[in-house]
C-alpha cells in the first residue's frame, strides 16, 4: 500500500482499462481472491487511520464496491472493532463476489443496521466505485452528505462514491466541508478523475493497493506528473548556456503580468531575460529587476528566443502574434494571446503550421481560454480535462497546459500528465503569468516543450506546496521562488 504524493511517478488507468486489468487478475486467482484482498487492504488502513476507534459506519451499496465493503466489515469485526453495516441495494441482487462477502460478514457477527449509527469514529464509503452510472441519489446521496460532513474521518473505497473515475467530475454532496478528514484507498489501479477537477477535494488524501496485480501492458490513461530533474551546471558553461527569454506582454495598464512572467523566467535560470512591453509609453526599467533588459518589441531577434507572449497582453498583442507566430524559435502562448488566437483563423493557422517547422510550442490556457480555443464552454473542457488538453494539442501540434486543480499536461504523441502536488494558494492573480515565465526558461535552456511544460508545472506547484502557511501567497513573491521579500 501507497501514499500518492507529488513524488509519486504512477500510470493512470481509466475505468475500462481498469476492468481489464480485474478481469485478467481475476481469472488468473481462486474465486472471490480480489475482493478478500480490497477488503484486508480497507481494513489495514481504516486500522491505520483511527487507531482508537470503536463504532466505524460502512455503507455498502448494491455492486462489488459494497462487496469491498463487507469484506472490510468482517476483517475489522475480527479485529475487535465495531463495525455497523448499512446497506443501499438488495441483498438478493448482490452480485457473486459481493455476495459470498456479505455472507463472510454475516458469519463474523457484523451489525446490519437500517441507519446509519448516531455517533461513529470512522465512516468508510463502500456504496459506488467504477460501476457507478448516475449521481448518487436516495439513501445513498443522504448518507454520503453526512460522510462528508461528520467530524469522523471519511474513507472511501477506491472512489468517493458519485466520482467520475475517468474525469474528476463530481455527482455527491457539497464538498465545502475540509478535506483533511478525508481519505480514499483506491484499489488495483490508480484513476485520472481523483487527480484533477473536483478529485482532489473529494478524494482527501489518496492511497493506493495494487491487490498484488500488474497492469501487465495496458496503457495509461496519463501518469502522474514526476519531479523533474535537478539542473546541474557545468562548471563551463555561461549566461548563453542557459538561453535568452523574451516576454512580449504588458500592454498600457497590465504592466505587472510582463514583469511577472519576466521575473519567474529570471529566477528560473534563463540566461539572459527581455522584457518587451505593448506600451509605448512604458518605463524600460524594472528597478525590483535591474538584471531584466528591455527592448521594443519590434527589435527582438525573435529566431534566436524563447517568447513568452500574451501576459497582460489586452487587445495589442493582435498586432505582434503574426511576427511572433511566424519566427518566434521557442514560444509559450498564454492569457490574451490564447484569446486573440481564439478570435482569428490566420493566427491558428500560423500556430499549427510552427510544428511543421520544428519549432517548440506550449500554450497554457486556463478552462476558459482553453473553451474559447476549442469553441466550447467552460463547463464542457472542465466535464473532461484530459480530453479537452488533448483535443487541444492535436487541434494545434503543440503542447497545452491545462490550468487548475490537477494541471494536465498534454502533447501529441506523448502519454498526458496530470500534475499532484500544488493547491487552491495559487487561486491568486499573476501566478499562471510566473508559471509561462517558468516554462519559457525551460525552453530557453533546451528542453523540449512537453518536458519544460512538465518541470515548470511541477516546480510552480511545489513551491506553492512549500509555502510557509503564515506568509502570504502572491505571484511576485511566487516569482522570486521566496516568500522572503
Ligand atoms: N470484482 C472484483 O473482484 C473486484 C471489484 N472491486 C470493487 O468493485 C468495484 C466495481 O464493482 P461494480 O462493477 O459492481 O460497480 P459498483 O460497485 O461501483 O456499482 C455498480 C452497481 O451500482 C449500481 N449503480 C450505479 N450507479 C448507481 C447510482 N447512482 N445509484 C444507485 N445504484 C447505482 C449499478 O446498477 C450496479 O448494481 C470497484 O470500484 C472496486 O471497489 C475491487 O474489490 C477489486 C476486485
Ligand atoms: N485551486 C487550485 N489548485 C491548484 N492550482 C491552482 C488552483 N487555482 C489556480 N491554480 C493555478 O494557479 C495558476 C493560475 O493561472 P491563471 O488562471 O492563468 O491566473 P493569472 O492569469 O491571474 O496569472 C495556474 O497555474 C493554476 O493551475
Ligand atoms: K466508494
Amino acid at each position: 500500500m501507497q501514499r500518492i504524493t507529488a513524488e509519486t511517478d504512477a500510470p493512470l488507468f481509466d475505468i475500462a482499462a481498469t476492468r481489464r486489468i480485474e478481469h485478467v487478475a481475476a481469472a488468473a486467482l481462486p474465486p472471490h481472491t480480489l475482493m478478500q484482498r480490497a477488503g484486508r487492504a480497507v481494513a489495514r488502513l481504516a486500522m491505520a487511520l483511527a487507531t482508537d476507534a470503536r463504532t466505524v459506519w460502512i455503507a455498502c451499496g448494491p455492486g462489488n464496491n459494497g462487496g469491498d465493503g463487507f469484506e472490510a466489515a468482517a476483517q475489522l469485526q475480527r479485529h475487535g472493532f465495531h463495525p455497523v453495516v448499512t446497506h443501499a441495494g438488495d441483498t438478493e441482487r448482490l452480485p457473486a463476489d459481493a455476495r459470498a462477502s456479505f455472507e463472510r460478514a454475516r458469519a463474523e457477527g457484523v451489525t446490519f443496521a437500517d441507519s446509519p449509527p448516531t455517533v461513529c469514529d470512522l465512516a468508510i464509503d463502500a456504496l459506488l466505485g467504477i460501476g457507478a452510472r448516475r449521481p448518487p441519489g436516495g439513501a445513498m446521496a443522504e448518507w454520503l452528505a453526512r460522510m462528508h460532513t461528520s467530524a469522523a474521518p471519511l474513507l472511501s473505497v477506491d472512489l468517493p462514491s458519485g466520482l467520475n473515475a475517468d474525469t474528476g467530475t463530481w455527482g455527491g454532496p457539497s464538498l465545502a466541508a475540509p478535506t483533511d478528514r478525508r481519505f480514499c484507498l483506491t484499489l488495483l489501479t490508480r484513476k485520472p478523475g481523483l487527480f484533477t477537477a473536483q478529485g482532489r477535494d473529494a478524494a482527501g488524501e489518496v492511497w493506493f493497493d495494487d491487490l498484488g496485480c500488474t497492469a501487465g501492458d495496458e496503457a495509461p490513461a496519463a501518469r502522474l506528473n514526476e519531479r523533474p530533474e535537478d539542473r546541474s551546471r557545468a562548471h563551463a558553461s555561461h549566461k548563453g548556456s542557459y538561453g535568452d527569454v523574451a516576454v512580449v506582454g504588458g500592454a498600457p495598464g497590465m504592466a505587472g503580468a510582463a514583469l511577472l512572467a519576466a521575473s519567474a523566467a529570471l529566477h528560473a535560470g534563463a540566461g539572459r531575460v527581455y522584457v518587451a512591453p505593448l506600451d509605448e509609453t512604458a518605463v524600460m526599467l524594472d528597478m525590483r529587476h535591474p538584471e531584466l533588459m528591455f527592448r521594443r518589441p519590434d527589435a527582438l531577434e525573435m529566431a534566436q528566443l524563447s517568447v513568452v507572449c500574451g501576459c497582460g497582453g489586452d487587445d495589442a498583442v493582435r498586432a505582434v502574434l503574426p511576427r511572433v507566430l511566424s519566427t518566434a524559435g521557442a514560444l509559450v502562448l498564454d492569457a490574451d494571446a490564447l484569446n486573440a488566437i481564439a478570435r482569428d483563423a490566420s493566427l491558428q493557422t500560423l500556430l499549427r503550421q510552427r510544428a511543421a517547422r520544428g519549432r517548440r510550442t506550449v500554450l497554457t490556457p486556463h478552462p476558459l481560454e482553453a473553451a474559447r480555443l476549442l469553441g466550447v464552454d467552460t463547463t464542457q473542457v472542465q466535464a473532461d480535462r484530459l480530453q479537452a488538453a488533448a483535443a487541444l494539442a492535436d487541434r494545434f501540434a503543440c503542447t497545452v497546459v491545462l490550468k487548475g486543480s490537477g494541471t494536465v499536461i498534454a502533447s501529441p504523441g506523448e502519454t498526458p500528465r496530470i500534475n499532484f502536488g500544488s493547491n487552491a494558494r495559487l487561486a491568486t492573480a499573476g501566478t499562471g503569468d510566473v508559471l509561462a515565465g517558468m516554462v519559457g526558461a525551460g525552453l530557453a535552456a533546451g528542453s523540449t516543450a512537453h518536458a519544460a511544460a512538465r518541470a515548470a508545472v511541477w516546480r510552480h506547484g511545489d513551491r506553492a506546496d512549500r509555502w510557509p502557511a503564515d506568509q502570504a501567497l502572491t505571484a511576485g513573491a511566487l516569482a522570486r521562488g521566496t516568500p522572503v521579500r
